[in-house]
């Protein structure tokens, strides 16, 4: 079952639900108490720890852990900010037999604290005492659990609601991972984050998810007994010209690595010699216009388009051409450019197969001001692919895929040796490659997306982007085993 990512507000509806259902709330804040005690140990060896306790639940949830931690024989000291305010948070204060402290304005280096200061109810930015703490913690780099989310990191976009935020070494959270444990500023707040269950029911009607095997390794085109290489889809990839080819060849092969059957490079006349001096089990055929490129395409299930394409109108002409064809269209980088002065122009061409893959700043180019205007990237790619009528994938650390009809992922195995120079060719080339043997577009950008990430991961410090392809076996192997 792929896991949802929930908002805030829809996290809020489950606890709600289940409370509805006859669960007490106070079994639910001992049950995530608990949770982070168990989380705590798990990780920590037996040793002195405060917890900071806030008014609400969150606080509340900071004094069950120190009873469950006080039982295993913890040495434990509780500060609170403030008093209980919720009926659940005092009742689990009351539970806390323990001395209680007024939070220490010098939390000693080497400790370890538990910030329950604020969780889900965050409503503003941090006040006075504590955001000073907030400030002491981060000079002083202390080791830091946080229940739900750092106190001060909004639930909704992972930023800080002012201008200071805890920053934490671990993030037990509950049920589901919310916005902020996914997106890249709040990752950097969470640390490791540990989602605990607390026994609430299924999410309903989510349409957000964790991109992860789980969300797509069931339709995944492997190859049926008796494929031929046409039957497992042919790829085409759209070269530039004569000094621009290497970004067309990655991209093929990476599509090649991941499945196709048949993967052909169309390339404009002056870079035929170059191409053909490159290309071996991927293949090598000639257009000299957009009609030509048209007629190449025709028998294409999934054409690539982009990437060292050559901005201006030639490209968007070509692309144009494509649309034409019964192809998904997967467009990257120069495409995007082309049409930067006339966008409409741009989603004429497109449909719900195609797929738009921009890192931010071509996303920039062809949605302007959008992601300056949205809360987070999530809602950006969302609204950008229902402009675009087309799947968008937004790169980056926390890469976003978006679909038409509301669906969203988001990519939480990315890694930063993937900021080199092709490797976004090469995910055009994986993504292109799933969609010509018939994978679903959305699903396929998340699968490519994955997999992309998983061979960075594999092969860390010094990759290029010529080694994703050859990465991509081991890691198929591994989805094949698991399907
Ligand atoms: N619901 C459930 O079933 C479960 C929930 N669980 C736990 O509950 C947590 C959510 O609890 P919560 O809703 O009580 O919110 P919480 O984060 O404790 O803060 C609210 C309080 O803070 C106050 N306040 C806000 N901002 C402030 C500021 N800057 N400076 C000062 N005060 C500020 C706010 O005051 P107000 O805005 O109303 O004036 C209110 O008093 C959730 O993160 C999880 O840990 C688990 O037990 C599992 C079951
Ligand atoms: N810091 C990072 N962490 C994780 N992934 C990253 C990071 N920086 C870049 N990437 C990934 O690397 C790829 C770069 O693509 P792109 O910017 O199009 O490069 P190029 O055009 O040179 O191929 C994208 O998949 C992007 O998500
Ligand atoms: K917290």
């Amino acid at each position: 079952m792929a896991r949802e990512i929930l908002t805030v507000a829809q996290m809020t509806a489950a606890d709600r639900a289940a409370v509805a259902d006859g669960t007490p709330i106070q079994v639910l804040m001992e049950r995530a108490g608990e949770a982070v005690a168990n989380a705590v140990r798990a990780r920590y060896g037996r040793q002195p720890v405060v917890i900071w306790c806030g008014p609400g639940d969150n606080g509340g949830d900071g004094y069950v852990a120190a009873r469950h931690l006080k039982r295993r024989g913890w040495p434990v000291v509780v500060e609170a900010a403030y008093s209980p305010t919720t009926e659940a948070a005092r009742w689990a204060a009351s539970r806390w037999k323990g001395e209680v402290r007024p939070l220490s304005s010098r939390p000693a280096p080497g400790h370890l604290y538990i910030d329950a200061l604020f969780g889900a109810g965050l409503s503003r930015p941090l006040e006075a005492e504590v955001a000073e703490l907030a400030r002491t913690a981060r000079a002083a780099a202390l080791r830091i659990v946080a229940v739900d989310t750092p106190s001060g990191v909004h639930g909704d976009t992972g930023r800080a609601f002012g201008d200071v935020a805890f920053h934490a070494e671990m993030t037990v959270t509950f049920h589901r991972r919310k916005l902020a444990h996914v997106l890249s500023e709040g990752r950097g707040a969470c640390g490791e984050v540990v989602v605990a269950d607390i026994g609430l029911g299924p999410v309903g009607a989510a349409d957000l998810f964790e991109n992860d095997p789980e969300l797509w390794l069931g339709r995944f085109p492997w190859p049926a007994f008796d494929a031929h290489k046409h039957s497992r889809g042919r790829l085409k990839v759209v070269s530039g010209e004569a000094w621009t080819t290497g970004a067309a060849r990655l991209a093929a092969r990476g599509g090649l690595r991941l499945g196709a059957g048949a993967v052909t490079v169309l390339s404009p006349p002056g870079a035929l010699a170059v191409n053909a001096a490159h290309l071996e089990a991927v293949m090598l055929a000639p257009f000299e216009s957009d009609a030509d490129l048209a007629i190449a395409a025709e028998d294409a299930d999934a054409v690539i388009i982009g990437p060292a394409a050559g901005v201006g109108e030639a490209t968007a002409r070509n692309l144009q051409a494509l649309a034409r064809t019964g192809a998904a269209l997967i467009v990257d980088a120069d495409a995007l450019t082309s049409f930067r002065h006339d966008l409409e122009a741009l989603f004429a061409c497109l449909d719900r197969d195609d797929v738009l893959t921009p890192h931010p700043g071509e996303f920039e180019r062809v949605f302007p001001g959008l992601l300056a205007k949205s809360p987070e990237r999530i809602t950006a790619a969302r609204e950008a692919a229902r402009r675009a009528g087309a799947v968008v994938l937004l790169k980056g650390p926390d890469t976003v895929v978006a679909a038409p009809d509301g669906r969203a992922s988001v990519l939480l195995n990315g890694t930063p040796w993937l900021a080199t120079a092709g490797s976004g060719d090469v995910l055009a080339g994986f993504i292109g490659g799933l969609i010509a043997q018939g994978m679903e577009s959305f699903e396929a950008a998340c699968a490519g997306a994955w997999i992309h990430a998983a061979c960075g991961a594999r092969h860390g410090p010094g990759l290029i982007a010529e080694d994703l392809p050859g990465l991509a076996p081991s890691v198929l192997t591994e989805l094949h085993a698991k399907r």
